[in-house]
């Protein structure tokens, strides 16, 4: 009976349950040699990337799981591996290299690979997420060795269920899911779109700190129309046009019934990088019925909104006041557009009043009454007045101070265009928040250097300080990453039915407060990124907050302590285990790792 306590509590220090099914008679080390079929079994599970330990499992532990002699002799803390993985990435001769890199440690050892994360941010974001996995989308089909998330297809028409119940872990609660046709701002990427899903979903565990046993990413396969993937042989998607009409709505809509009926109507499911008819069509479809959200309208937007609410803080001059100019008229700016109405006519401004200071753009200039309008969430958007189409006479003319660009289209935003903001205010404000890097409205180096270093400049994926005047300034990075991981914390944690606008509202206001409050009178739109977590975890209490005392959180009764109860959720990578040896094993003489890396581990802000 005592036995069988420790191989409990053995099972327990190490993530799982070791079962029934032992000798419970036996001595520990007898049983390690006489059950050589549940010591392979343990073998397996003990490599399992979920409660793999590397070198950190302990000599008790490798005693007592028969792994003595499977690993080197030598046993690394979570800090030595942590030092070990630092080291290889940063030996890794190329961004793409460290993303696969990154990607073949997921595959080996989850929890090193989640605290790596959580360590690095500042140089892991910018790989597993844009700017590099954009990259990786492209070459996606060089890269796929393994399982990293679901694939549906067209042709599963009928069988979606039984495609998403092939999924090994049973208890889904956030589904990311892509039809890859607008993948950041490199198009369409067909089944390649696997990595965004990847990348969101990580983010998810890494900022969020949620489970990764719960999350799924997925791709919808319906063909696609990029012509480089059509003629790869090694494209791994279906090598066809892409489906559009009804058939294709059917599919989605199939995609939608089941996983509410294999993990239930609570499950998350989160819409990504979808071309922008089709988000708003399936926004306007699922967002009252399925615990729904697209992160390219809603999660854009409160971040969107969280840096015109710094500029509001900075300028002292009320939002409402300031002309807003979008270029691009998709999902991005016009879910962000949308969202600064929502805020406005919370103040009570009037319709009129909160309309009449956005201007939007598209490929063909102005948005006006004139424009052939497919979305018709645009519609009221069109300004009353003659067309326009040169960006630098439109800036001239209607003298925006704050200039935000949505468009895929790098460079748009030229010397005269920022010059010009320049001219007209005294902080410009300059939002390029295309994604990835090259295809940047304009580089951080441009916004200060042609507005001799006034600009409150944000940028989608990440920008290096710049040096003006002697000053360094670090660019913000206005990504929906700064919203979505808390939204969905938030509610992994209540399981509401259904998300409404006004929690991005809320994730736009704490973001925004938690600029404010952490760098008082700085002129700081954004927090940094190593500091996503933190703001993940404020919006995930705010949102969860709306959700209870909206009655929309499906857990009762309503905790007491909301900090507490979400942390209780959250995942932790921490497998130390205290358990007695069981023969000698001398304690091995041991080097201290190099102060600098050490230093350098310690969170910094920028
Ligand atoms: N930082 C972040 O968090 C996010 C960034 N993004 C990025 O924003 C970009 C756009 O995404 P999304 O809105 O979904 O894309 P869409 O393709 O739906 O929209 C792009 C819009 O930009 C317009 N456009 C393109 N080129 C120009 C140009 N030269 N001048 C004026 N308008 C132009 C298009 O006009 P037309 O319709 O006439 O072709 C279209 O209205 C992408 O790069 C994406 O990565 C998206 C979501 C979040
Ligand atoms: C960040 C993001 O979601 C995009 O660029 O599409
Ligand atoms: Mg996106």
């Amino acid at each position: 009976m005592a036995q069988r306590q420790v191989l409990h509590g053995l099972g327990r220090s190490i993530g799982w349950s070791m079962g029934h099914k032992r000798q419970p008679n036996s001595t520990t080390v007898r049983y390690s040699h006489w059950m050589p079929t549940i010591a392979k079994s343990d073998y397996r599970k003990s490599v399992d990337p979920k409660y793999n330990k590397g070198m950190g499992y302990t000599y008790e532990e490798r005693q007592r799981l028969s792994l003595c002699g499977l690993l080197p002799p030598a046993y690394r803390t979570m800090k030595q591996q942590l030092y070990a993985v630092s080291e290889s990435f940063a030996n890794q001769t190329s961004d793409l290299h460290r993303y696969i890199f990154l990607r073949a440690l997921r595959q080996r050892h989850e929890r090193l690979y989640f605290e790596f994360l959580s360590k690095k941010v500042n140089e892991c974001m910018p790989i597993i997420y844009t700017p590099t996995v954009g990259t990786a989308c492209v070459k996606f089909s060089l890269l796929h060795y393994t399982a990293l998330g679901l694939y549906v297809t067209r042709y599963d028409k009928g069988h979606v269920i039984d495609v998403l119940k092939n999924w090994p872990h049973t208890e889904i609660r956030a589904v990311c899911i892509t039809d890859g046709e607008r993948i950041l701002g490199l198009g369409d990427q067909g089944a390649n779109g696997m990595g965004i899903s990847v990348g969101k979903m990580d983010l998810y565990t890494a900022l969020g700190r949620i489970p990764p046993q719960f999350l799924m990413p997925a791709v919808l396969d319906v063909g696609t129309n990029n012509q480089t993937h059509l003629a790869d042989p090694l494209y791994i998607g279906i090598r066809q046009e892409r489906l559009r009409g009804p058939e294709y709505e059917e599919i989605v809509q199939e995609f939608m019934d089941a996983v509410v009926e294999v993990w239930g109507p609570q499950t998350l499911i989160h819409f990504e990088d979808f071309a922008t008819p089709n988000a708003f069509k399936f926004i306007n479809k699922y967002q009252d019925c399925y615990c729904y959200f697209n992160d390219d309208i809603q999660g854009t937007a409160a971040t969107g909104l969280a840096a015109f609410l710094g500029v509001e803080r900075i300028s002292k001059k009320p939002l409402q006041d300031h002309v807003i100019f979008m270029v691009g008229a998709g999902s991005a700016c016009l879910g962000i557009a949308k969202l600064v109405i929502k805020e406005l006519l919370k103040r009570n401004v009037s319709e009129k009043d909160a309309y009449k200071n956005i201007y939007i753009s598209d490929q063909s200039g102005l948005v006006t009454k004139e424009t052939k309008v497919m979305i018709p969430d645009l519609k009221p958007f069109c300004k009353d007045m003659p067309p326009m189409n040169s960006l630098e006479e439109m800036v001239e003319k209607f003298k925006p101070s704050i200039l935000l660009g949505a468009t895929g289209s790098a460079g748009i935003f030229t010397e005269k265009v920022l010059r010009t903001m320049g001219k007209h205010n005294e902080r410009p404000a300059i939002f390029a928040v295309s994604n990835p890097t090259t295809k940047a409205e304009c580089t951080a180096e441009q916004a200060y250097n042609f507005t001799e270093g006034r600009a409150l400049f944000c940028s989608g994926s990440p920008f290096p300080p710049v040096v003006f005047n002697g000053k360094r300034i670090v660019p913000g990075q206005a990504n929906n990453s700064f919203a979505f991981p808390g939204v969905a914390l938030a509610v992994m944690c209540t399981r509401p039915f259904k998300i409404p606008d006004d929690v991005f509202l809320v994730a736009a206001k704490t973001l925004a407060d938690y600029a404010e409050k952490h760098y008082p009178g700085e002129e700081k739109l954004f927090p940094t990124t190593v500091e996503a977590c933190d703001v993940a975890f404020d919006i995930a209490v705010n949102v969860a907050k709306y959700f209870f005392d909206k009655g929309l959180s499906n857990v009762f009764p309503k905790p007491d302590d909301i900090c507490d109860f979400i942390k209780q959720q959250q995942y932790y990578t921490n497998y130390d285990s205290s358990l007695p040896p069981v023969w000698e094993y001398p304690e091995l003489p041991s080097v201290p790792l190099p102060d600098e890396w050490e230093k350098k581990t310690k969170k910094q802000r920028s």
